[in-house]
């Protein structure tokens, strides 16, 4: 994502307060008071059409004027210098019609095959409607399976970069026909996350067919309080009801979750109407324009998101940010040129995005079990360049070296405890003598996801040992640690971002994408 404030200046101003004079920092970005797109960096732009927006729920008839008006929207954002991907469900739907069905089938297979005829179709509606405007298009279809290897997860990056640098329109869909539960996305609204988390997108619309999210059902209570910025994902307080069309998967619920995902990679991520697709361009104008605007220091830097750093940083960061709702609620000349937004709800990204290889690690693989570790292990995580097995509590599932696994913090009853019994009672899964212990105990809680230097079956042998042990016990030690640090992703986005050990992300270059094991044993006495 680029961002240039060549035309800006900083300094320091003079205040009076109570007859003390302070010098204030300020900074003041220049920007043109009427805002085009075209004016404006260059944006990358990821917009998610379900199926509802793609045919008739009922009839099964494409919805060719939204489809002609998201093709214009696209090919002009495209001309104007952005850059486009749309993920488009509706294979399925498409498919019905063709094959005159009334509904989905139940059936795994025939589901799979309408997808197979329904792919074909979609794509080539897609293809004649951009052939109109001579703006290439080109098809991607992507299981879980395809990027959990993080050779292939390059190479998909890689071809997103190569299509989008020659103008061309890919367009994504879930390889339905090849994917099973187990590599599924589940639902077009976190493929579309993990897309725009994989080209660092600056935006995500997701098309629905609501204009925004409501604290209640709008059909229901009519005094329902649209919400337009939502700050902290883990704060709101939204109507999730809505369970989206009967013919695709996703909802309100899974919308949410893609909103978290593709906010921790930075990404500002929109839900508006998908009737309306004409205003996917005026909610950008709008954002990016007030984006823009003179941002007083002293205002901003009481913010929380940007206390603890100076003037400069605070300069770039208030603008490289959507700070607005922070700083920029005053109603300034400047502010009241800029035309009013439709209707929609904003998720502010993470001002401090997940590197490139974390996201990978949290969100492209499938974990195959398990690791319970203890509150100091996990705390330890933040200095030490892995996890001990002394910190492993219990495991769970199957698995094999270089595998993805859960990370699930635990309360250890006993500070020396045996291997099973109390930490059961941590685990919910005991008997009476424990059961006080498991009212006391913080809930067991996800922390994040990692890849194992040992197999399952090895960790169960060397969970609570310390690390000289394991050449005993397995009759091999490849590294002291069950997992290395960088090879550990955290759902607290700040445990995960730029400035965390000690990987360094400009590492994924290496095409190999495998993981080194730590084989500096030397330590070990
Ligand atoms: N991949 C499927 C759609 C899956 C899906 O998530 O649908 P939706 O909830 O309508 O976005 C298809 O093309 O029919």
């Amino acid at each position: 994502m680029q961002q240039t404030f060549d035309d800006s200046i900083c300094g320091t101003q003079t205040s009076r307060n109570h007859q003390k004079i302070n010098r204030v920092p300020f900074c003041v970005l220049r920007v043109p008071n009427k805002m085009s797109l075209t004016a404006q960096r260059h944006l990358t732009i990821v917009i998610k059409l379900g199926t509802s927006s793609i045919v008739d729920e009922k009839t099964h008839e494409p919805l060719l004027s939204t489809l002609s008006v998201i093709a214009e929207t696209a090919a002009k954002l495209q001309r104007d210098g952005h850059k486009v991907i749309i993920v488009s469900s509706g294979a399925i739907g498409v498919a019905l019609r063709l094959m005159n069905l009334e509904r989905r089938p139940k059936h795994l297979p025939q589901v799979q095959a309408l997808a197979a005829i329904g792919q074909c179709k979609l794509m080539t509606m897609w293809d004649q409607l951009f052939a109109h405007l001579r703006q290439p298009v080109a098809q991607i279809l992507l299981t879980r399976n395809d990027i959990a290897d993080r050779t292939q997860y390059l190479n998909a990056q890689n071809t997103f970069h190569e299509l989008l640098h020659m103008g061309v329109i890919p367009i994504v869909n879930e390889n339905d026909t090849l994917a099973v539960s187990e590599i599924k996305f589940g639902d077009n609204d976190t493929l579309s996350a993990i897309t725009a988390g994989m080209v660092s997108a600056d935006y995500l619309f997701l098309m629905t067919d609501v204009d925004c999210l409501y604290d209640k059902n709008p059909r229901t209570h009519p005094d329902a309080r649209a919400i337009e910025v939502v700050k902290d994902i883990a704060e709101l307080s939204a109507d999730v009801s809505s369970s989206g069309s009967s013919l695709g998967t996703g909802g309100m619920s899974t919308k949410i979750v893609a909103a978290r995902l593709a906010t921790s990679a930075g990404v500002t991520t929109i839900i508006t109407k998908s009737s309306k697709p004409g205003n996917i361009t005026n909610i950008v104008k709008y954002i990016e324009a007030r984006k823009s605007l003179p941002v007083p220091i002293s205002r901003a830097a009481s913010s929380s998101a940007l206390s603890g750093l100076s003037a400069d940083e605070v300069s770039h960061k208030a603008a490289a940010t959507a700070l607005d709702g922070v700083a920029l609620r005053d109603s300034t000349a400047a502010e009241n040129d800029i035309p009013r937004a439709p209707l929609h709800t904003r998720f502010l990204p993470q001002a401090q995005p997940m590197r490139d290889r974390y996201f990978w690690l949290l969100h492209g693989l499938t974990p195959h079990g398990t690791l319970y570790i203890d509150e100091g292990a996990y705390k330890a995580l933040s200095e030490k360049a892995g996890l001990l097995p002394v910190g492993v509590v219990d495991v769970e599932g199957h698995f094999s070296q270089q595998e993805a696994v859960r990370l699930v913090v635990v309360q250890r009853v006993m500070p020396t405890s045996p291997r099973r019994g109390p930490v059961h009672s941590a685990l919910g899964g005991v008997s009476g003598g424990h059961a006080a212990y498991e009212h006391e105990n913080p809930a067991p809680r996800e922390v994040g996801r990692a890849l194992v230097n040992y197999a399952s079956s090895e960790i169960k042998l060397i969970q609570g040992l310390r690390s000289r042990e394991i050449r005993n016990v397995l009759g091999y030690a490849d590294s002291e640690y069950v997992c290395l640090r960088e090879n550990i992703a955290f759902t607290d986005v700040a445990r995960s971002t730029p400035a965390s050990p000690p990987l360094d992300g400009r590492r994924s270059v290496d095409l190999n994408g495998s993981v080194e094991l730590d084989r500096g044993l030397a330590s070990l006495s």
